[in-house]
């Protein structure tokens, strides 16, 4: 093996030590993912160019984030009085789009705005039940579905002058290097941030709502395309603006729920940033933390003994007290906004509700509508009582009975309130991989077959493989933890000792500890660890931003688990790869995978066949809803349990083998190379790393 092969897929050498590490990849200058030409205002003197070519345009040091002082130049100003949570905002409000200008740029952008009207599928419903005729008259939900188009967000440098931005809020935005949104932001800011003012009043008018009581939202658009910012930006600003103009008073107003720790971790650091300097307390849920709740539950023993899910086998966080001394003895904590996993916030709730809390954000939310998080998620949403309650919603694939599902606890809510539309914004094709990555299905005959192919992935020696050619890190996709769990020692003594070693790998799943599931995660993220091997644990919302590849090791059990193990790379603009293997044994369930694949490249303009041969794509059989629904629930039931491990040999036998494999390629050098030199040897090492781009 060699060292040095290994190390110019992707690492660069640091100059203070022999380590060898990655560096965390920088944030890229367009993130936006949809380019369509023939997007131009009409007027000449405000030919924004729909945020994108308007910070390319500029001089970096006129940049909006420079300064506090809205640019006039590009936006027509118009007097008018703002109110706003700050005394700096500006006296004027720049113009918006007209009608034809904002059809333009959310078809340029493929950001398509639906009214799912959930008090029309009422009305159909009302009817269908009093008329059981067969020719009742009934309005399919379909027939109630209204197309809309609110103001996009043209720049970010529109966000304070139009939307009422904080300032502080812009500044953080700034700091942390963010200058033009991506699609998903375009669409999303403005109707959550001041709705009554994106969704013109002719259109409320003929759609026959009242958007200034807000809306509930629902987004579904790609992997990595910045949903996180497009739901964190609003709440801080809602509880900004709620502290200038009611009360300082801290109190919990907005809930995230997302389906792992890792995802609620990394959207607690992403809001601290976003928070900083600001007052507003984002905080993640822990085992027993307690909350500003109402109502009580009749006996509060065995708050935590609830657990199935991955949160159930982990040590509580870092404290010796049992989990019920905790929850007796803590006080409550406040904050402004809470991110939770639902088992978490589920266990602390039981029968207790949550009056102050206005909104309430379920990231991933297809999956925590979804069997196994249900019952939890819906107890957290009946336990915001508040009635100016907002649902918001978002992921990267949304079935449509998730949607329906989310209509009618709407209209259960809202049977005694007024009611709110509920506003979808779909970017791009639904359910398909992000357009910035290539498809690969690599066909292997065996189970040894893949691991093979893995290893041509990793140690890339042989041209013959039929492995794309793909920088580390990477993620790899395995179905169960036992697969992970061999998989990992499988590898693991396979990178040289020069290259870190057994250090450079790592496993990673729900029956880990808190803490050590952290620390694997901080190491992959800094670059430490350049191939992780894991579980679905880790398909949805993660964003290592140097994931140059995803390997699906065994096929994904559905067509949205391939969406979000795939979007693990690609992100925000960047290129990726994925490649997925299969054996005879997938073959059955390979249609659901090969369809998204095609669809996918279809969006993204390749017209090639590219990841999937037109051949195999006719030849994959068709499998049955229940067969769909046993394989997403269990997988392959080959894979399942110890029944077919990866490799038969114990640590020690690989260990031994590897360590004869490396002292025969060091002998074989050594030879080749003749006399020691050094500087030579540094010399020609550092002509043969292609490195990453800093
Ligand atoms: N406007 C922007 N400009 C540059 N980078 C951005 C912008 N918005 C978000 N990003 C970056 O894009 C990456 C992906 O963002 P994020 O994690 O929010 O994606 P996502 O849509 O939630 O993905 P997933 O569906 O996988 O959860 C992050 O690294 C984030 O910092």
């Amino acid at each position: 093996m060699d060292v040095l092969k290994i190390l110019s897929r992707g690492a660069k050498k640091t100059s203070s030590s022999q380590a060898f590490e990655f560096k965390p990849a920088p944030r890229v200058q367009d993130p936006q993912l949809y380019h369509d030409k023939g997007v131009k205002r009409k007027r000449d003197d405000q030919d924004v160019q729909f945020g994108r070519a308007h910070a390319e345009d500029e001089d970096p040091s006129l940049d909006f984030f420079a300064s506090r002082e809205p640019k006039q130049s590009k936006l027509t100003a118009q007097p008018a009085v703002i109110e706003g949570p700050s005394k700096d905002i500006p006296k004027t409000e720049p113009s918006f789009l007209d009608d034809d200008e904002v059809r333009q740029v959310l078809r340029s952008h493929r950001l398509k705005f639906t009214l799912l009207s959930h008090h029309e599928d009422r009305k159909a419903k009302i009817t269908k039940s009093k008329k059981k005729k067969k020719d009742a008259p009934t309005v399919k939900p379909k027939d109630a579905k209204k197309i809309l188009f609110p103001q996009p967000l043209v720049s970010f440098t529109q966000l304070r002058a139009a939307w009422k931005l904080s300032p502080r809020l812009e500044d953080n935005l700034a700091d942390q290097g963010y200058r033009i949104p991506t699609e998903v932001q375009l669409g999303s800011l403005p109707v959550l941030i001041r709705p009554e003012k994106a969704i013109s009043t002719t259109a409320a008018a003929e759609l026959g709502i009242e958007p200034e009581d807000g809306i509930h939202f629902l987004a579904v658009a790609p992997t990595g395309s910045g949903k996180t910012l497009a739901f964190l930006i609003p709440v801080i600003n809602d509880v900004l603006r709620r502290r200038a103009e009611i009360t300082k008073d801290r109190v919990l107003e907005t809930i995230i729920v997302v389906p792992t720790r890792e995802l609620a971790e990394q959207i607690t650091n992403e809001g601290r940033k976003l928070t900083k300097n600001t007052g507003v307390k984002i905080v993640m849920m822990k085992r027993g933390m307690r909350l500003p709740a109402e109502g009580r539950m009749e006996s509060e023993d065995n708050e935590e003994s609830n657990s199935e899910s991955e949160d159930s086998n982990d040590s509580s966080d870092g404290s010796d007290l049992d989990a019920n001394e905790q929850v007796k003895e803590a006080t409550p904590t406040r904050a402004d906004i809470l991110v939770t996993t639902p088992l978490l916030l589920g266990n602390f709730l039981k029968s207790r509700t949550l009056p102050t809390v206005r909104s309430l954000i379920l990231d991933e939310g297809d999956v925590l509508l979804e069997q196994r998080f249900l019952e939890q998620t819906l107890q957290i949403w009946s336990a915001c009582v508040n009635p100016s309650l907002r649902l918001r919603c978002f992921s990267a694939t949304m079935g449509a009975h998730i949607e329906e599902l989310i209509s009618n606890q709407l209209s259960k809510r809202d049977r005694d309130n007024r009611v709110i539309p509920l506003v979808r914004l779909v970017v791009g094709l639904k359910d398909t991989a992000v357009p910035s990555i290539g498809h690969k299905l690599v066909y292997c005959a065996t189970e040894q077959g893949k691991l093979f192919a893995l290893r041509q992935i990793l140690h890339p020696q042989s041209s013959s493989a039929s492995v794309p050619d793909m920088s580390l890190p990477i993620l790899v996709f395995t179905q169960t933890i036992e697969r992970a769990t061999a998989l990992h020692n499988e590898l693991k003594f396979d990178f040289p000792v020069e290259a870190g070693g057994p250090s450079r790998i790592a496993a990673l799943h729900s029956s880990l500890s808190d803490s050590a599931r952290s620390d694997i995660v901080r190491r992959f993220r800094s670059g430490e660890i350049w191939a992780l091997v894991t579980t679905d644990l880790l398909m949805r919302g993660l964003d290592f931003r140097g994931v140059s590849g995803v390997v699906n090791y065994d096929v994904p059990t559905s067509a949205a688990a391939y969406v979000h193990r795939v979007g693990r790379t690609g992100r925000a603009g960047r290129p990726g790869i994925a490649c997925t293997f299969y054996t005879n044994d997938d073959v059955p369930y390979l249609k659901s995978i090969a369809n998204v694949i095609s669809q996918s490249e279809k969006q993204a303009g390749k017209t090639d066949d590219g990841g999937v041969p037109k051949w195999l794509l006719e030849s994959l059989p068709k499998i049955s809803k229940e067969e769909k629904k046993k394989l997403k629930q269990r997988g392959i039931e080959s894979r399942r349990g110890n029944a077919n491990k990866i490799t038969t040999k114990s640590a020690w036998e690989r260990r031994k083998e590897n360590n004869r494999r490396e002292a025969i390629a060091r002998s074989k050098k050594r030879k080749l190379e003749g006399p020691n030199d050094d500087t030579q040897d540094q010399e020609s090492a550092d002509e043969e790393w292609g490195g990453l781009d800093d």
